[in-house]
């Protein structure tokens, strides 16, 4: 099934503001007993990207989520959702962004079909007449067309998730804002969401989510902010960021002065000696070259291999504590 497509500005009538769905300046949360949740971010998330929000837990990101979506007040700093100022624009603007967060307001006591339902029936911007065929939609689109008929209560945490994000998608959004999406989900409904976030930019909108994982960025995003004690300590495309992971030269050998001599020659950069082992910035340089200098150069080598430092390292260098690269 593929998703109703986003109605967008054609390009020529965009502004420089339209190329950003979510801006936020200085954005900050300081809750009434002093903790400084979020400090002054901020986010540019560009209009058509997958923009991972990645942190570990504690880091800040439901709470920015939060204040993005209206929930929570901002003790400094502004934001923009689509074309329009927050709070000033929020009924203009709310409408067309879709949103998974914490706990969403269900009925326990209605099934998830009837919870629908009720949710469509208050979109006053909803045509009654489709809304059988726009609920069954988004409950097919998230799996969970058998359990339509179970009582809210009666789903697990799983099925919680995906009902959440059924009401997300009742209507084709421009924008989505997703709280760690893949919450509680076994490995097959962790895969189908994922599916469903690329089929779902893939069909125009943006999407926002927030992950502690950082298998989930790699998989499905294209640019990623990284969270660390409330600070956004790093924005970029997720290919400017992998392509930053320079390849080191690592070589064993029981001459290692000689082997740093052989690389200091090839002119290769941040060349470091650690008893037997030598490495250093490979640049542009091709692999092959260096074996032929050490081998000209009479260099014993008893281990060579070009290592490529993950974007977990990235991360880790950043922030100075790893993620969980599971899932
Ligand atoms: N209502 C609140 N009152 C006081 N402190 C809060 C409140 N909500 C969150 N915090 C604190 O703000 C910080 C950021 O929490 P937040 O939930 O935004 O982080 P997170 O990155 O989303 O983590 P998680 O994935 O665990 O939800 C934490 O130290 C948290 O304890």
């Amino acid at each position: 099934m593929t998703a109703p497509a986003v109605e967008r500005r054609p390009q020529s009538e965009q502004t420089e503001e339209d190329a950003l769905a979510v801006a936020t300046a200085g954005l900050t949360k300081r809750f009434r007993g002093g903790q400084l949740a979020v400090d002054g971010i901020d986010l540019a998330v560009p209009t058509g990207s997958v923009y991972g929000f990645l942190g570990p837990n504690g880091s800040g990101k439901t709470t920015t989520i939060r204040m993005l979506l209206g929930l929570v007040q901002p003790t400094a700093g502004t934001h923009r959702l689509l074309d329009g100022r927050m709070p000033e624009d929020a009924a203009a603007v709310l409408p067309r962004v879709g949103a998974l967060v914490e706990g969403p307001a269900f009925y326990p006591h209605l099934s998830g079909l009837d919870n629908l339902r009720r949710l469509d029936a208050v979109d006053r911007t909803a045509d009654p007449a489709t809304s059988a065929e726009r609920i069954g939609a988004a409950l097919d689109r998230v799996g969970l067309t058998p359990a339509g008929k179970k009582r809210y209560r009666a789903y697990s945490l799983g099925m919680r998730q995906r009902l959440g994000l059924a009401a997300a998608l009742l209507r084709p959004r421009e924008l989505l804002i997703l709280d760690e999406p893949t919450n509680g989900l076994d490995p097959q409904g962790t895969r189908e969401v994922r599916t469903l976030v690329a089929e779902l930019a893939a069909s125009g909108s943006t999407v926002l989510l927030s992950t502690h994982l950082l298998a989930e960025v790699e998989q499905i995003c294209t640019h990623v902010g990284v969270m660390h004690v409330g600070r956004l300590v790093a924005q970029a495309p997720l290919a400017e960021l992998r392509s930053a992971t320079e390849p080191r030269v690592e070589i064993e050998t029981d001459r290692p002065a000689d082997a740093v001599a052989t690389l200091c020659r090839l002119a290769l950069c941040d060349v470091l000696a650690d008893g037997r082992r030598v490495s250093a910035a490979l640049g542009d340089l091709p692999s092959d070259r260096v074996v032929a200098a050490l081998v000209y150069d009479g260099v014993p080598v008893q281990g060579f291999r070009v290592a490529v430092p993950d974007l977990e390292e990235v991360f880790v260098d950043l922030t100075g504590e790893g993620f969980d690269v599971s899932g």
